[in-house]
């Protein structure tokens, strides 16, 4: 067969940038790094907190299915004001060939936060999750619909090890069935399909009650609506993960800060 979906796509070059990046980077030299010993913050204190509006605000270049977003707004500049209208964490796409990421938007955004700080990235290799911890990153994405459930449970072990918080995504009842197991802190709904970019709020509702309460309950993706904020966290919801609706715009910081005046 020759059609391969862009999730397909995307994990195939993963494996090769991962393949380059152990060249460059050894595990020791990630072990060595400044922020390698840092203590990471715990993503449920700072989903809860009474000051905090738990939105976790990604800082997102350009995506698959949106082409570019934003190709000006500085991610030290952004993440600070994300961080000032009381985001709960910050999210930051760490892709570089999909998503314009750089690795090293994680170390400045660390440099000037005090909030948990997702390294946003398909996660298919232990190294990575080194890395993660290295930049400075309190959080980790695993991505049911590229992982099995041995590599979920695995990695999740591995990151939790590291003091490091672990927020698993699915996007339908099968993935969340077959992956849940004890090493997550949090689980995510996927509300658009990674592999056909189709959206649909209606998603997280139908998922929600099937996660167990034990788990922080996140919905990704597609959220612009302050009033959306509102049915989520009626249902259960305690995080929202927020990208385009800010990075769209001029101002990421102030189109955040005006959307959180109403939640
Ligand atoms: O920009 P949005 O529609 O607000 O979505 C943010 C975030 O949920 C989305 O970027 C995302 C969710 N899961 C992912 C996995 C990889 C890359 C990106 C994502």
């Amino acid at each position: 067969m020759n059609y391969m979906n862009i999730l397909d796509k995307i994990v195939l070059r993963k494996k090769e940038e991962v393949a380059d990046a152990k060249q460059l980077v050894s595990i020791a030299d990630l072990e060595n790094s400044v922020n390698f010993n840092r203590k990471p913050y715990s993503f449920k204190d700072f989903l809860l907190a009474d000051d905090r509006n738990g939105i976790i605000a990604e800082f997102k270049r350009r995506s698959p299915s949106k082409g570019l977003i934003n190709g000006i707004a500085d991610v030290a500049e952004v993440t600070q004001a994300y961080n000032n209208a009381g985001a709960s964490a910050l999210s930051v796409l760490t892709d570089v060939d999909f998503f314009g990421g750089k690795t090293d938007d994680i170390l400045a955004a660390r440099a000037v936060n005090s909030i948990p700080v997702l390294r946003k990235d398909f996660m298919i290799d232990e190294y990575q999750i080194l890395e993660a911890k290295a930049w400075g990153a309190d959080i980790i994405l695993l991505i049911a619909a590229i992982l099995t459930p041995k590599q979920i449970n695995d990695f999740g072990k591995f990151a939790k090890d590291l003091g490091l918080n672990v927020l698993l995504e699915v996007h339908n009842l099968e993935e969340l069935e077959r992956s849940i197991c004890p090493n997550l802190d949090a689980i995510g709904v996927n509300n658009r399909n990674l592999a056909d970019f189709t959206v649909d709020i209606q998603t997280s509702f139908d998922l929600v009650n099937k996660i167990p309460n034990e788990f922080m309950k996140i919905s990704e993706s597609a959220i612009s609506n302050p009033e959306t904020i509102k049915q989520l966290k009626s249902a259960g919801f305690n995080g929202f993960l927020i990208g385009e609706n800010f990075m769209k715009t001029e101002n990421p910081g102030e189109a955040i800060k005006a959307f959180t005046k109403s939640i």
